[in-house]
């Protein structure tokens, strides 16, 4: 008989200072999961997933061994590469934790079925693994082979579909062994829709229907019980784990702050890349004139906010606080450029003058 995991699902010597964390803060947004990486050994993924599902009691209602949990999202936490700044095991961790909070908002309880519940928490899971820490650009700009095999089309994400569904054929990983064959083939749908769904050349049509849903919604009277087919249903979903995907800038800001120097640093070394290359430098990929604080302020403002704005009128007014702790992130981002601006223009002025004085 398989061996029984660890508690949190990873040895560590932290062990009860994590499940003093997970008591008080799994189900909140804000948990500090650059400290769950800390404590967990360095698997945030694994026991962020591990307790959730236990959370979730969905290792007995899917009849997943614990071992066989603990096999494979160990194999999916090895195949995100560490040394990505931003698009490691952490980031994956804090999409998959923000989703199980926004799941358990007021007004989406009795939305989703366990199993719609569970293919939410798996696609964030493994929503990004084996990222290469480049964009879809870079890979169709350099003919990287992953462009090749897909065709220049959502070339990243269906690459972490595939690696995330082979991984479950290695042996005593399959934690779907047990689902029956029509579960598997609706779970393996939906994952896959929702994964595709991240691709940011997705968000604007994704953000349209979401407004058109708000709408249609306000005209019924305000409730979301009326979800009867799966293309309105699998839209809440993929929206809601674009929105955990893009949840950054409307978490507090000393964690904020930590993503922004990690998205940027892999953005600079893409751009370190592009310019050996002699290729055309990405937007906001270059460390000599990016200016970070003006890149958040222009993300928030024509990418986060707007799909924040109509999430939270989604699931009104379970996440006001949410859009709050944005609107407050972005007015700090807004004030840092301004006073970095200030500071620029006052030092050309004493070089000017030092200029005249020689
Ligand atoms: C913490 O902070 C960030 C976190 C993630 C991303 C992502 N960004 N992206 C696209 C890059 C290109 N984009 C833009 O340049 C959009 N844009 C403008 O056109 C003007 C300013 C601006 O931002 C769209 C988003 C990704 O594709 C990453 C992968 C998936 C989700 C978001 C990630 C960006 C962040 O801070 C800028
Ligand atoms: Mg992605
Ligand atoms: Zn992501």
């Amino acid at each position: 008989e398989a061996p029984i995991p660890p508690r949190l699902g990873v040895e560590t010597p932290h062990a009860d200072e994590l499940s003093v964390l997970f008591n008080e803060s799994l189900d909140k947004w804000g948990i500090d999961i650059f400290r769950v990486d800390q404590l967990s050994n360095q698997h945030p993924l694994v026991t962020v997933v591990f307790s959730i599902f236990e959370k979730r009691d969905f290792l007995s209602k899917f009849r997943i061994h614990p071992s066989t949990l603990v096999n494979y999202f160990t194999g999916i936490e090895e195949h995100y590469k560490k040394d990505n700044p931003y698009h490691n095991a952490v980031h994956a961790a804090d999409v998959t934790q923000s989703t199980h909070v926004l799941l358990n908002a007021a007004s989406l309880v009795n939305v989703f079925s366990d199993l719609e519940i569970l293919a939410s928490i798996f696609a964030c899971a493994i929503h990004d693994v084996n990222h290469p820490g480049v964009t879809n650009q870079f890979l169709i700009n350099t003919e990287n082979e992953l462009a090749i095999m897909y065709n220049d089309m959502s070339v990243l994400e269906n690459h972490h579909c595939a690696v995330a569904f082979k991984l479950l054929q290695e042996p005593n990983c399959n934690i779907l062994k047990h689902l029956d064959d029509s579960q598997r083939k609706q779970l393996r749908k939906m994952v896959i829709d929702m994964v595709l769904a991240t691709d940011m050349s997705k968000h604007m049509s994704l953000l349209a229907d979401l407004k058109t849903m708000v709408e249609t919604k306000k005209v019924a009277g305000g409730c979301l019980l009326k979800l009867d087919n799966y293309s309105e249903k699998m839209q809440i979903m993929q929206n809601m784990v674009h929105c955990a995907d893009l949840s950054n800038p409307a978490k507090p800001l000393p964690l904020s702050t930590q993503w922004v120097t990690r998205v940027m640093e892999e953005f600079f070394n893409q751009g370190d890349r592009e310019k050996a290359l002699g290729l055309p430098v990405s937007p906001m990929c270059c460390r000599e004139t990016a200016n970070i604080e003006k890149s958040q302020v222009s993300f928030i403002d024509f990418i986060v906010h707007p799909l924040w704005e109509a999430w939270t009128e989604l699931v009104h007014p379970d996440a006001e606080h949410i859009l709050s702790t944005l609107e407050q992130n972005r007015d700090h981002y807004s004030e840092l450029s301004a006073t970095r601006e200030a500071e620029e223009q006052q030092q050309q002025q004493q070089q000017q003058q030092q200029k005249q004085q020689a």
